[in-house]
C-alpha cells in the first residue's frame, strides 16, 4: 500500500490475571474506547532516510541507508519463521543502529519499530512514521501493545501483506496484527502474554489465556457489562518490563509460596468471567470481592505501589468501591469498581481528592470499544489539513481525539 497511511489501536484495562497470565493463567481485560494510539506514515523529506519522530517519548531519529548495511536480506527472509520467537540474526543486525539509544526509554520503542519495519517492508527508504496517543504511557492502560499494534498494521500494510480487502480487516488479517504485534511487545517487555495485544487488535473485551506450548487462546465478550469504574492514573512512571521480570525472580526464590497466588489469581478470573457473562444486582458484591483479593495476590507478588495504595485506601475508607491496580503496577494506574449505592457526591469527592492532593489524574471512561483500524487513503489525502497539524504540532490529548477518536471524530475507520 502507497503512502500516506493512518493507524490507530486502543488502550485496555485488565479486569483480572495481570502477571497470572504470563505464566498460562487465564486473564480478562477490555479495551478503552478513549485512550488510543494513532500512527501516521508519511514519505520522508529526504529520500534517503527511515525517520521515527515519536513526540510522546521525545525520540525522533533517522536512519541513513548508509546505516542499513548491517540488515543482511537473510535476516529479514527468515523472520516469518521467527514470528514465536525473535530472530537472533536480526537483533544482531539491529545492534549497531539501536547504538545511540543504549541505556535510554526509547531504546525499546525504537527497538520495536526497526523489527517489525525490516521484517515486514524490508529496506525501503523515504519514509516517516509518526506517533501520537491519547493514552498515558507507561501506565498500566496497554500504551506498549497499543503502539505495537499500529506498527504491525502499518508495515503490514506497507509491505503488501495485508491487503486482500478494501472495506474491512479480515479474521486472517487482524490474526496477522496479533501476531506480529506480540513479536513487537517481546521487543519492548520480554515476555508478554499476549493478552495487551490481544485486546488492542480485536477489541471488546477477552477472556485470554497463554497455552503451554506457546499458543494463546482467546474468547472475545462482546457484550462486556459496562461496569460503573474509576481509572485512577497516579502518573507514578514504572516499566512492565522491570515488573515482570521481578516477579520472575520472586518465583524461583519462593516457588512454593508464588505458584500457588498465581494459580489463585487464574481462579480468580475465571469465577471473574463467569460473574461477567451475567452481572446482576445479585452477584455484583462477588465482582467487587475478587476485585478486592486480586490486589490483595498483587501485593503479594510484590507489584503494588505505595501510591496505589493511596487510591485503595480511599476507597476502602469512603465505603465507594473496590480497588486493584491495573496492567503490570508498580505506580501506573488503579481500577475502583463503584459499589452499586456510591452517591454521586461521595464520587466526586473521591475524585476531587485524588487529583488535587495527590496530583492523580482520573477517567471515567467506556470499556470494550473497537480494535485496531485504518483509514483509507482516499480519506487521508482528502482531509490532510485536520489530520497533518495533529501530528506535526503539539496537539493535546482532546484535539487529536475530536478529530480521530473513532465513532466521534468526522473521518471514516476501516476496521
Ligand atoms: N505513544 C508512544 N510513543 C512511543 N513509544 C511508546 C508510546 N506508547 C508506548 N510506548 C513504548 O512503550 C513503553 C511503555 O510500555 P510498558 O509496557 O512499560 O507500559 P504500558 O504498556 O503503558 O503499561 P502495561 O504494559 O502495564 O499495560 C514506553 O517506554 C515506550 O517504549
Ligand atoms: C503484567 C502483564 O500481565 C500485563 C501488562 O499489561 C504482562 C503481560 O501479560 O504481558
Ligand atoms: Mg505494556
Amino acid at each position: 500500500m502507497s503512502l500516506p497511511l493512518l493507524t490507530s489501536a486502543p488502550g485496555k484495562v485488565i479486569i483480572f490475571g495481570e502477571h497470572s497470565a504470563v505464566f498460562n493463567e487465564p486473564a480478562i481485560a477490555a479495551s478503552v474506547a478513549s485512550l488510543r494510539t494513532y500512527l501516521f506514515v508519511t514519505k520522508a523529506e529526504d529520500s534517503d532516510v527511515i525517520e521515527l519522530d515519536f513526540p510522546d517519548i521525545s525520540l525522533d531519529h533517522k536512519w541513513h541507508s548508509a546505516e542499513l548495511s548491517s540488515i543482511s536480506m537473510a535476516a529479514m527472509a527468515d523472520s516469518d519463521k521467527h514470528s514465536k520467537e525473535l530472530n537472533a540474526e536480526l537483533n544482531a543486525a539491529l545492534e549497531p543502529l539501536l547504538k545511540p539509544l543504549h541505556g535510554s526509554l526509547q531504546y525499546h520503542a525504537a527497538y520495536c519499530f526497526l523489527y517489525l519495519y525490516f521484517s515486514l517492508c524490508g529496506l525501503r527508504t523515504g519514509v516517516k512514521f509518526t506517533v501520537k496517543s491519547s493514552s498515558p504511557i507507561g501506565a498500566g492502560l496497554g500504551s506498549s501493545a497499543s503502539i505495537a499494534v499500529c506498527l504491525a498494521l502499518a508495515t503490514g500494510k506497507l509491505g503488501g501483506h495485508l491487503n486482500s480487502a478494501p472495506e474491512r480487516l479480515t479474521k486472517q488479517e487482524l490474526d496477522f496484527v496479533n501476531k506480529w504485534s506480540f513479536i513487537g511487545e517481546k521487543c519492548i517487555h520480554g515476555t508478554p502474554s499476549g493478552i495487551d495485544n490481544a485486546v488492542a487488535t480485536y477489541g471488546n473485551a477477552v477472556l485470554f489465556q497463554r497455552q503451554a506450548n506457546g499458543e494463546t487462546k482467546s474468547e472475545q465478550i462482546l457484550d462486556f457489562p459496562q461496569v460503573p469504574m474509576i481509572l485512577t492514573n497516579t502518573r507514578i512512571p514504572r516499566s512492565t518490563k522491570v515488573l515482570v521480570s521481578g516477579v520472575k525472580d520472586l518465583i524461583v526464590r519462593q516457588p512454593e509460596i508464588a505458584h500457588p497466588i498465581l494459580k489463585t489469581m487464574g481462579q480468580v478470573a475465571s469465577r471473574g468471567a463467569k460473574i461477567l457473562a451475567n452481572l446482576n444486582e445479585t452477584n455484583y458484591a462477588d465482582l467487587c470481592e475478587l476485585i478486592r483479593i486480586n490486589h490483595g495476590l498483587l501485593v503479594a507478588l510484590g507489584v503494588s505501589h505505595p501510591g496505589l495504595e493511596v487510591i485503595k485506601a480511599l476507597a476502602d475508607s469512603m465505603s465507594i468501591g473496590s480497588t486493584k491496580l491495573t496492567g503490570a503496577g508498580g505506580g501506573g494506574c488503579a481500577l475502583t469498581i463503584l459499589n452499586s449505592n456510591a452517591s454521586p457526591e461521595d464520587i466526586a469527592k473521591f475524585k476531587d481528592t485524588l487529583e488535587t492532593k495527590h496530583s492523580y489524574k482520573t477517567y471515567v471512561t467506556g470499556l470494550g470499544g473497537p480494535g485496531c483500524a485504518y483509514m483509507a487513503k482516499g480519506q487521508i489525502q482528502n482531509h490532510l489539513d485536520l489530520i497533518r497539524p495533529l501530528f506535526e504540532t503539539n496537539a493535546s490529548v482532546s484535539e487529536l481525539n475530536d478529530v480521530l477518536l473513532p465513532g466521534k471524530g468526522p473521518l471514516q475507520w476501516i476496521h
